[in-house]
């Protein structure tokens, strides 16, 4: 991507709210005309920047009715890395309409064997922008010099070695944000407006929202939790 679009890009993203649209398997609502409609009322109806999207079918049905940008990827798989986890997944998830591709990039082995700088040279021979899925500073820092063009908390208590916690990791955020040029998303269990407004004021460049918008079972899960017992 020429440097003057992708600055471009990235600048629309700027202290604004990317909303993630995917619904776990078995969801009734996990069919690309749903994630479509989905994202089509979220970016209609609020002042939403880019909006991430899982899967090649989801990612074209999107890229259909929504003009903003995508951040796109594939999972295969639930277990290690399953994030866009090779170059080929990569390409495809680029060739159906995302901008920027979000990958795995914990150092964790990947299914192929193949090294990260594979992935980041085909998302570039595409002319797309990378974003490194990290779980932690050093994964992050790794990503960077590789070449990625953002960075996203998006793992970090989903590796063994990482921080687990309720809520998102905003110290990581603050670390990779003081550390690295490239900008930094915070992503992963942000639940409230203020955690997101925290998030920035942390240093993120920009906020990945998914199941505190986008997936209904878990917010009415929370709602159900609250209330006193009978
Ligand atoms: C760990 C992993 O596979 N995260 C995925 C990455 O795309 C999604 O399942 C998350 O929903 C997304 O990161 C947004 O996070 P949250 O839904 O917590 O706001």
């Amino acid at each position: 991507m020429p440097a003057d679009r992708a600055h471009e890009l990235l600048d629309g993203l700027r202290g604004r709210l990317v909303v993630s649209c995917q619904a776990l398997p078995g969801d009734p609502l996990r069919a690309p005309e749903h994630m479509a409609a989905m994202a089509a009322s979220v970016t209609a109806g609020a002042p939403v920047a880019g909006v991430r999207v899982q899967g090649v079918d989801d990612i074209r049905a999107v890229r259909a009715v929504v003009g903003l940008p995508l951040i796109g990827l594939w999972k295969d798989g639930t277990e290690g890395v399953y994030i866009t986890p090779t170059a080929d997944h990569a390409r495809a998830v680029a060739e159906a309409g995302a901008e920027i591709v979000a990958v795995d990039a914990t150092g964790r082995p990947r299914p192929d064997g193949r090294p990260l700088r594979e992935t980041v040279e085909a998302v570039h021979g595409l002319g797309r922008l990378l974003m490194a899925d990290v779980s932690t500073v050093e994964e992050g820092v790794v990503a960077a010099a590789l070449g990625a063009d953002v960075v996203s908390t998006t793992l970090s208590g989903y590796t063994p070695y990482s921080r687990q916690q309720p809520g998102p990791d905003l110290e990581l955020v603050g670390e990779l944000a003081g550390r690295l040029a490239v900008p930094v998303f915070a992503e992963g269990r942000l639940h409230t407006p203020e955690q997101a407004a925290a998030a920035i004021e942390a240093g993120a460049w920009g906020v990945v929202v998914g199941g505190a918008i986008t997936a209904p079972a878990a917010i009415a899960t929370r709602f159900a939790a609250a209330l006193p017992h009978p």
